[in-house]
């Protein structure tokens, strides 16, 4: 047996540069932090809500204000990185420096489930940029490497490079051990991710979608589907990416104006460069996650992503009802 491979081993074998390599050493460490923060926070005097709202309008807690810091704090000890995309931020933060690296993220994904102790996770992009004058409004698919913590029962870091998704478990040494390297996306599952409260605002693909699943053995499709939702994208992203399904948050009636829900450059983007590289797919239900162009980096997006038979059995009902 071989001995098992820490993430600075997997970094030295799979990452482009070690540039890049230190870019993601610096956001592991930032997310083994949060790791930490997190699993003593409610004694700590670190549970509930501030009376700060953040630029989407949704009211700020104390986790999110000290996960963010926590990324600020890593990220400004390495002069690779020279700029920074928060949810957390209204503008991006210019660092003092002529990094070569713009990072986006979520600082702490599914914060409305830390008062309930149920998993949550940080979510980050790494792109390219001339710090002289630096493009952030970049497709996904220039994404240069993305990944997530999910601070679950155990701690696990996903990263993708584009061409294979790997997985690692943070150690009680504080080490991420690699524990996949190649995470594939079963084709077809038979569960499905969705706020069905939201129902009454679906567009018919969504509608015709669900009603084919809730049908089961009966139904047209003559197969029986199981309904998970934890209100984390990172738990059920990462659910989908070790045991497959579907995750949606469609544009529905009353997201229309915003143009969804979900954030395209700290969220939506990072996820579909990770289930693609593990063979899964992502759509907006109108063509790829990764090739929407955003117009801002708080850009919201329709998210329909997952196992790739299941994501092209709703783009084709989307197909049809134009
Ligand atoms: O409130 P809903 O409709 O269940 O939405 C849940 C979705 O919102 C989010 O919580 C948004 O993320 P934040 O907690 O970072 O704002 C996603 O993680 C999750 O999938
Ligand atoms: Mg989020
Ligand atoms: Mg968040």
């Amino acid at each position: 047996m071989s001995a098992p491979k820490t993430l600075q081993d997997w970094l030295q074998a799979e990452a482009p540069s070690s540039e890049l390599a230190g870019v993601i050493t610096t956001i592991a460490a930032a997310c083994a932090e949060i790791a930490k923060v997190l699993r003593t926070a409610p004694t700590d005097g670190l549970a509930g809500a501030t009376d700060h709202t953040n630029v989407q309008g949704e009211t700020q807690k104390q986790l999110d204000v000290v996960s963010n810091d926590i990324f600020i704090k890593h990220i400004r000890q390495n002069a690779a990185i020279s700029i920074l995309i928060s949810e957390e931020l209204d503008e991006e933060l210019h660092m003092q420096n002529q990094g070569r690296f713009a990072i986006a993220t979520d600082p702490l994904d599914g914060s409305s489930n830390l008062d309930v102790n149920v998993t949550v996770g940080s979510i980050f992009s790494v792109l390219a940029v001339d710090p002289n004058a630096p493009d952030l409004l970049q497709p996904g698919s220039e994404q240069l490497a993305a990944g997530y913590a999910a601070y679950g029962p155990s701690t696990s870091l996903l990263l993708t490079f584009g061409k294979t998704t790997a997985a690692f478990t943070l150690s009680n040494e504080g080490v991420f051990m690699l524990d996949r390297e190649a995470v594939q996306v079963a084709a077809q599952s038979g569960e499905y991710a969705i706020n069905s409260a939201r129902q009454r605002f679906w567009d018919a693909p969504t509608s015709t979608y669900v009603a084919q699943n809730i049908a089961g053995e009966e139904g047209e499709l003559g197969k029986r589907y199981n309904m998970r939702w934890v209100g984390s994208m990172v738990a059920d992203i990462h659910r989908i990416l070790m045991r497959g399904g579907i995750f949606l948050y469609p544009l529905d009636s009353e997201t229309t104006a915003k143009g969804g829900r979900l954030r395209l450059l700290y969220e939506a983007n990072p996820m579909s460069l990770l289930l693609e590289a593990a063979g899964g797919a992502a759509s907006t239900g109108h063509g790829r996650i990764l090739d929407v162009v955003p117009t801002d980096i708080h850009q919201r997006v329709p998210v329909i992503m997952g196992s790739s038979a299941e994501v092209a059995r709703l783009d084709a009902l989307y197909a049809k009802a134009k």
